[in-house]
C-alpha cells in the first residue's frame, strides 16, 4: 500500500477509465487508485474490475447503487480513504480534464511544503481553462467570485475539483454534515478546511475540457451552489471553529480574515 491514494469518481466514463488508470500507475511516485462507480449504465465498472488483476492492492473499486451526486461519491471514498490508513488523499476527475501529472506537484505541495491542502487551480494565474464553451468558462469564473464575496474565503478557484489532502483535513472535516451532495461540495470542503485554519495552497494548473464522454454538470447543480453557499456563510454564524491544532474546548473564537490567496495559511 502507498501512502497516497487518488480517488475518482465515475458515473459513464467507460471511453475515459482504462486510459486514466494506466496513466495514474505510469506516474514516477506511486499511488493508488479508488473508483467510485455510480451504477453507471455503460459499464465503467467492469472495465475497471477487468484492471483489478493487474493492478491486484493498487486499484480499488466501490460500487453505489446509482447516480447519487459527485459530493456524495467522495464522501464515500474519503470515509474509505481514512478507514485504510492513507495519508494523502486526492480528488480527480476520469475525463483529463485534470492532467494526472499535476497529482505529484499537488503531493508536494502537502508532503514537502507542509500545506494541509492544495487545490488545483484554474484561476490563480489568470485563466488557464482549454477547450471550454465561453459561457461555461464565465459561469465557473463568476462561481468562484461569488464564493469570495458571498465568505470573505480567498480562494480563486472555489468550485476547483482537482485536489490533495492530508488525511488530518479530512478527518476533521467529516465530523461535519456535508450539506451539498453535487459539485457545490467542492465549495463547502474548501470552506470547511478555511474555517478550521487549514493550510491550504493554489497550486496553478491548465484544465483542459474533456475529448471523450459527456459533462454531467446540470441546473440542479447550480442552483444547489447558489442558494446554498449563502446558508453555508449564515450557519457559521453561530458556530465556533477550533482552530487547527486546538482542541474544540481549547478554540478561539472563529475567525474570517482574508489572507493572501495564493497560500491562505
Ligand atoms: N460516482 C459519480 N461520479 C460522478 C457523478 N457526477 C459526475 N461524476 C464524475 O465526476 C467527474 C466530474 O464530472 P464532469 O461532469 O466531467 O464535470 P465537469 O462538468 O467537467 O465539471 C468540472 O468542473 C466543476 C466546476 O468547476 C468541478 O466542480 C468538477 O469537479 C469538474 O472539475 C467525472 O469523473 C464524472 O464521471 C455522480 O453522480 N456520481
Amino acid at each position: 500500500m502507498n501512502d497516497s491514494l487518488v480517488i475518482i469518481p465515475t458515473y459513464n466514463e467507460r471511453e475515459n477509465a482504462e486510459l486514466i488508470i494506466r496513466k495514474v500507475f505510469s506516474l514516477p511516485k506511486l499511488f493508488d487508485v479508488l473508483i467510485i462507480d455510480d451504477g453507471s449504465p455503460d459499464g465503467t465498472a467492469d472495465v475497471v474490475r477487468s484492471l483489478q488483476h493487474e493492478f491486484q492492492g493498487r486499484l480499488h473499486l466501490e460500487e453505489r447503487r446509482g447516480k447519487l451526486g459527485l459530493g456524495t461519491a467522495y464522501i464515500h471514498g474519503f470515509r474509505w480513504a481514512l478507514r485504510h490508513g492513507y495519508g494523502y488523499i486526492f480528488e480527480m476527475d476520469a475525463d483529463f480534464s485534470h492532467n494526472p501529472d499535476d497529482l505529484i506537484r499537488l503531493y508536494e505541495a502537502c508532503a514537502v511544503e507542509g500545506h494541509d491542502m492544495a487545490i488545483g487551480s484554474r484561476y490563480i494565474t489568470g485563466v488557464n481553462v482549454v477547450n471550454w464553451p465561453m459561457d461555461r468558462v464565465l459561469m465557473s469564473w463568476f462561481a468562484s467570485a461569488y464564493v469570495r464575496f458571498v465568505t470573505g474565503m480567498p480562494i480563486m478557484d472555489a468550485t476547483a475539483g482537482f485536489k490533495c489532502y492530508s488525511a488530518a483535513v479530512l478527518g476533521t472535516i467529516l465530523e461535519n454534515k456535508i450539506r451539498f451532495v453535487g459539485y457545490a461540495f467542492q465549495i463547502e470542503m474548501k470552506w470547511l478546511a478555511f474555517k478550521y485554519g487549514f493550510r491550504i495552497k493554489e497550486v496553478p494548473i491548465i484544465f483542459t475540457d474533456r475529448t471523450r464522454g459527456a459533462s454531467k454538470m446540470s441546473k440542479g447543480i447550480f442552483k444547489e451552489a447558489l442558494l446554498g453557499v449563502v446558508q453555508m456563510k449564515v450557519d457559521s454564524w453561530f458556530r465556533r471553529f477550533p482552530r487547527r491544532g486546538e482542541t474544540a474546548a481549547a478554540a478561539a473564537p472563529a475567525t474570517t480574515a482574508a489572507t493572501p490567496a495564493r497560500e491562505t495559511r
